[in-house]
């Protein structure tokens, strides 16, 4: 099993970062947390809680939000990512697929997936092999390769903005809140898709998700983060066992499933006490 506290095969730290908004608007106070090779890591928590703007400080993409790092160090293989400008990154292996999809609606899916491909200067054969393994992984996609993305299914958008980021032969992909808007069912088949592409691609993951339970059936470690902190991590599995995180996040107890409104009347409760 891997733990993504294992320094040995560390692809990325994020060590005690603070994030601020606008010059004043502190959002993240002082967020860890690592991402093994190999790792498929949550990053979980409610509306706000501040997952997209991890994500978004490590793929340096905060400057045109007046956003900025203000404390703290985010390394990629040992590398600080503040050197980096996106496209440098993705050239070092870090691809953010961001929330929302994405996809360029005016082009088919075939050209939105070589567009993924830009940063690319190893031939238009190894670009057409590459886009064979994303028809491999994702039948859909080959079905529909001639179609207008702008006129796909909002599961097939995510489908294309993931092999996009495929094209550029990532080694992690940071993966902002794949179940947005689709189907549980479809949701469940994205997840699967997530783990073939890292058993047998070797690519990493950090996923920002608000639906923990499929996020921590999928993910080997997650964080959970509240407010700008992380207030928990462990391996998913112990994690899924833990009576706070099924009171909280997957809005069970030890009586049996809550309601939505008894969890968040208890969520006030904790406000209080804390
Ligand atoms: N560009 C910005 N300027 C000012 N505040 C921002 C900006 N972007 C985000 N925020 C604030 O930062 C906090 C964290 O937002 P963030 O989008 O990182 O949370 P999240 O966990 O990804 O939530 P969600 O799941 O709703 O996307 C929120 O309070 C949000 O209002």
């Amino acid at each position: 099993m891997l733990d993504a506290t294992d320094a040995q095969d560390t692809l990325l730290e994020v060590k005690n970062i603070e994030v601020i908004y606008n010059h004043v608007i502190l959002v993240l106070k002082g967020v860890s947390l690592t991402v093994p090779k190999g790792g498929i890591i949550a990053l979980l928590g409610g509306n706000g809680a501040g997952k997209t703007t991890t994500l978004k400080a490590i793929s340096n993409l905060l400057h045109s939000e007046r956003g900025e790092v203000t404390k703290g160090s985010i390394l990629y293989r040992n590398r600080p990512v503040a050197d980096l400008n996106p496209s440098e990154l993705v050239k070092t292996g870090v691809i953010q697929v961001m929330e929302g999809r994405h996809c360029f609606e005016h082009l088919t899916i075939e050209e939105n997936l070589l567009t993924g491909a830009y940063t690319r200067r190893d031939g238009a054969a190894r670009v057409q092999e590459d886009l064979d393994m994303v028809y491999t992984y994702f039948p859909r996609l080959k079905e529909r390769r001639r179609s207008q993305a702008g006129y796909t299914s909002g599961g097939e958008q995510q489908m294309c903005a993931i092999g996009r980021a495929l094209m550029s032969r990532p080694e992690t992909i940071l993966l902002d809140e794949p179940s947005m808007g689709l189907a549980p069912q479809l949701v469940e088949e994205i997840f699967q898709i997530v783990r073939d592409l890292n058993e047998k691609e070797g690519v990493s993951f950090l996923l920002a998700e608000q639906n923990t339970n499929v996020a921590l059936k999928y993910a080997h470690y997650g964080y959970i983060l509240e407010s700008g902190r992380v207030v928990m991590d462990g391996p998913a599995a112990d994690l899924r066992e833990n009576p706070d995180v099924k009171e909280f996040y997957l809005g069970m107890s030890e009586e049996g499933r809550k309601s939505f409104r008894d969890v968040r009347s208890y969520r006030r409760r904790k406000r209080w006490l804390s």
